[in-house]
């Protein structure tokens, strides 16, 4: 038989039709609070690509794109709290309106460099967005704009989130087979 991702996948967590409804509604919540300015939205590669893709298209108002990448979990499933930019941005932040995107906000030591790094340019203005909260692994807190989803504590794939580089391109959230991580 041939190994199918679906395999892999203890259950369905997010279906796609209930992350289209969602980002759809973060869509239209975001056009409302920027009407009538725009937005530069940065990407944090590579979890985001996926959300990002599809949250520019559900908003109406100009949005420019860049991509950040940083580096916190390497091929494990939790965070060593160590974050290296691996790929700064191309466009100059000072005096624009930043909404920065991820997939998920774990310990929240990803987002927390993140922000005060970005902050330190001087934008017009910082918000963010996620598509995944998962609060019960929060180490620092941080604010979160716009949230799409809060979720129990499962290690998570599909939809941009990976493990060990796979699963990204699952159409949903799935829970993993712990199997597939213990050896
Ligand atoms: O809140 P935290 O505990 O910091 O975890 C969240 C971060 O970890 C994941 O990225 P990862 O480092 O796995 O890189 P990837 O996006 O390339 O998968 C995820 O995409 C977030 O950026
Ligand atoms: O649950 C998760 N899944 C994939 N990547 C992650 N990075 C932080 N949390 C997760
Ligand atoms: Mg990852």
């Amino acid at each position: 038989m041939i190994h199918s991702m679906m395999d892999d996948v203890e259950r369905v967590l997010i279906s796609t039709e209930e992350l289209k409804q969602r980002i759809a509604d973060m869509g239209r919540q975001i056009s409302q609070d920027y009407a009538g300015k725009e937005i530069l939205m940065i990407g944090v590669l590579r979890g985001a690509v996926i959300f990002m893709a599809d949250l520019a298209r559900a908003i109406d108002i100009p949005v420019a794109i860049d991509f950040m990448a940083v580096s916190s979990y390497g091929a494990g499933t939790s965070s060593s709290g160590v974050v290296r930019i691996l790929k700064d941005l191309d466009e100059t932040v000072e005096g624009k309106h930043i909404l920065v995107v991820e997939d998920i906000i774990d310990s929240g030591l990803t987002l927390n460099y993140l922000l005060d790094n970005i902050k330190s340019r001087k934008p017009a203005s910082l918000r963010m967005c996620t598509l995944l909260n998962k609060p019960e692994r929060r180490k620092v807190n941080v604010h979160i704009d716009y949230n799409g989803f809060t979720i129990p504590d499962h290690f998570v794939v599909g939809y941009g989130l990976d493990y060990a580089e796979k699963y990204r391109n699952l159409p949903f959230i799935g829970i993993l087979k712990p199997a597939v991580y213990e050896p």
